[in-house]
């Protein structure tokens, strides 16, 4: 790209040196830069940028963006001085891909527990409407129907701007983004033109890195206040009207809100509602009239996670009534409650529940047709959020049998993991194991008849992080494994 057209970004640099004509590409990863790039040097939690300027030099950056003077020979390569580099990242990352998600219609979903389902049932349910669609969270990047590996659920400024060019590119005309609170304060959003942001919930999770549920709850809240003032484009909020953050996020933002509940009165209200083992009914009231939905997910939590996939859509101009007959064919949302097909006379669920709520949550959506013993694996992740451990275990408390293990060890010690754990237990039903492979081998052989078996904390992920080192490692072949070996020739009665 052409430098000075590129450059016309920025409202304040001081330039140095000499500038190249044109530019080949936007790096923050000195080990990543190649010839003719603009290598921008930000500061970060473990190390500064601006230590690798020098290594970008090397590797071929023609200009340097940084917030300070550095010593460089300013005859083959020029330095551009920025008062915030991170800020100026957003601006260089856009106009460099040319503003892509103005060119799309974009929605971000923020929440501590709900994003990956609500952004994969929307979807879900946008390719069921043929519409082309990109996704984007903690599965990865799916551009339509291909994924591709991310390393966060929100990723850096200029890998969203650059995946959300290569989106456009392939003719892709919707994008749906997770929205983490930790990309939210990291300014990972910045630039991003959203047309509809949608709330799912608030809970205890990321109190490492928030310190209270105060400043938790206001980061969440950005996402609705940044979205501009300017008004020029008609922009929508979807808020979950039974969160107690709703007014505060209805205060915060310049924008109309649309408001999806079951308990207070809200623009998408559901009520009447059924739950079974094969799915969930309900009556809604919406804008549009009164529909009956019908839908395979289960629980009282996926009840709001289709009215705020509903609602979102119905935001950017889909009939209610279309949406309606569409969730009805998605079968389930990856690793989040998704029945595991095993040949067993016991029901086992894989789910990714990791905060005290979504435990609580998850164990709350299968009492309906309980018909004997709920065995919950309950797996916390170290060197994260400490201080929910034995809420989690409490919650946990809520199964009849609890097995308390491990997600990702990380660097922590194992033992003080699951004693801090333990400490919220409720009952003495529990054993602690730390390896995740024997938890799960455990529940199943303890599983009898009619039991009901969860397995939570990894989903579909399928690596465990121990020490530095990503293993592989995958809950479902577990779960898989051990039941046949458990059930070696059992025939169900349905057979
Ligand atoms: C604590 C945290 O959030 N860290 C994020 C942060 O990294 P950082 O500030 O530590 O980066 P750094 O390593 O200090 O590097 C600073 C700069 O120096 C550069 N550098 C570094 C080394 C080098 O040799 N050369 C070089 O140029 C880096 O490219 C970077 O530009 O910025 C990076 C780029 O945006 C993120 O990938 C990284 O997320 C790490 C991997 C992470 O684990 N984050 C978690 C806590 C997180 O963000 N989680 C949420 C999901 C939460 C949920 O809902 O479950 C998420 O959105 O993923
Ligand atoms: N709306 C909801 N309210 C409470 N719990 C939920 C909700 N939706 C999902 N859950 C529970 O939380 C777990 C994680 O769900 P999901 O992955 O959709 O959330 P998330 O916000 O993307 O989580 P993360 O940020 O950790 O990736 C699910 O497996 C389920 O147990």
């Amino acid at each position: 790209m052409d430098t000075r057209l590129l450059l016309s970004c920025l409202k304040v640099k001081k330039i140095y040196g000499r500038l190249p004509e044109k530019i080949n590409n936007l790096e923050q990863d000195s080990r990543k830069v190649n010839t003719g790039d603009l290598f921008i040097c930000t500061p970060g939690f473990t190390v500064d940028g601006h230590d690798f300027y020098e290594e970008a030099l090397s590797n071929g950056a023609s200009i340097i963006v940084s917030e300070r003077h550095l010593e460089m020979d300013l005859n083959s390569s020029a330095l551009i001085v920025v008062n915030d580099t991170k800020k100026a990242m957003a601006l260089l990352a856009n106009k460099f891909y040319d503003y892509p998600s103005s060119k799309m219609t974009a929605y971000g979903v923020t929440g501590t527990n709900g994003k990956t389902s609500v952004t994969t049932l929307m979807h879900a349910m946008l390719r069921k409407e043929g519409k082309t669609a990109a996704l984007s969270g903690t599965n990865g990047i799916k551009i339509n129907d291909e994924m591709f590996p991310s390393d966060n659920t929100t990723c850096d400024i200029l890998t969203n701007q650059r995946e959300l060019k290569k989106a456009v590119t392939s003719g892709v005309e919707n994008m749906v983004m997770e929205v983490s609170s930790h990309g939210i304060e990291q300014g990972r959003l910045h630039g991003i033109d959203f047309d509809v942001v949608t709330f799912t919930n608030l809970s205890h999770e990321h109190l490492d890195y928030h310190h209270t549920m105060e400043k938790y709850g206001y980061t969440k809240g950005l996402l609705f206040a940044q979205l501009g003032n300017n008004l020029q484009n008609a922009k929508i909020v979807v808020l979950n009207r039974d969160d107690p953050w709703y007014s505060a996020y209805k205060g915060m933002t310049a924008y109309e809100v649309i408001s999806y509940g079951i308990k207070e009165d809200a623009n998408f209200f559901a009520e009447n509602i059924l739950y079974n083992e094969d799915g969930t009914h309900y009556t809604l009231h919406s804008p549009e009239g009164t529909y009956q939905v019908e839908t395979s997910l289960l629980g009282e939590f996926n009840v709001y996670n289709s009215l705020a996939a509903i609602a979102s859509l119905y935001a950017d101009g889909y009939s209610v009534s279309e949406l309606v007959t569409i969730l009805k064919t998605v079968a389930f949302v990856p690793g989040r409650m998704e029945k595991v097909e095993i040949n067993a006379p016991a029901t086992v669920y894989l789910d990714y529940a990791h905060t005290p709520d979504a435990i609580e949550k998850s164990i709350q959506s299968v009492l309906p047709f309980k018909k004997r013993k709920i065995i919950f694996v309950a797996g916390t992740g170290g060197d994260r959020d400490k201080g929910k451990r034995p809420f989690m275990a409490e919650k946990a408390s809520k199964a009849d049998y609890v097995i308390l293990t491990i997600n990702d060890p990380r660097y922590e010690d194992t033992e003080e993991i699951l004693r801090a754990m333990e400490k919220g237990m409720q009952h003495n039903s529990y054993v602690l194991i730390a390896d995740r492979r024997e938890a799960i081998s455990h529940a199943i052989e303890l599983a009898e008849p009619d039991d009901i078996v969860i397995v939570a904390g990894k989903g579909p992920e399928d690596y465990q992080i121990i020490g530095g080192e990503k293993l592989p490692h995958n809950d479902i072949e577990i779960i898989k494994e051990s039941s046949a070996k458990k059930y070696a020739g059992f025939v169900s009665n349905t057979d």
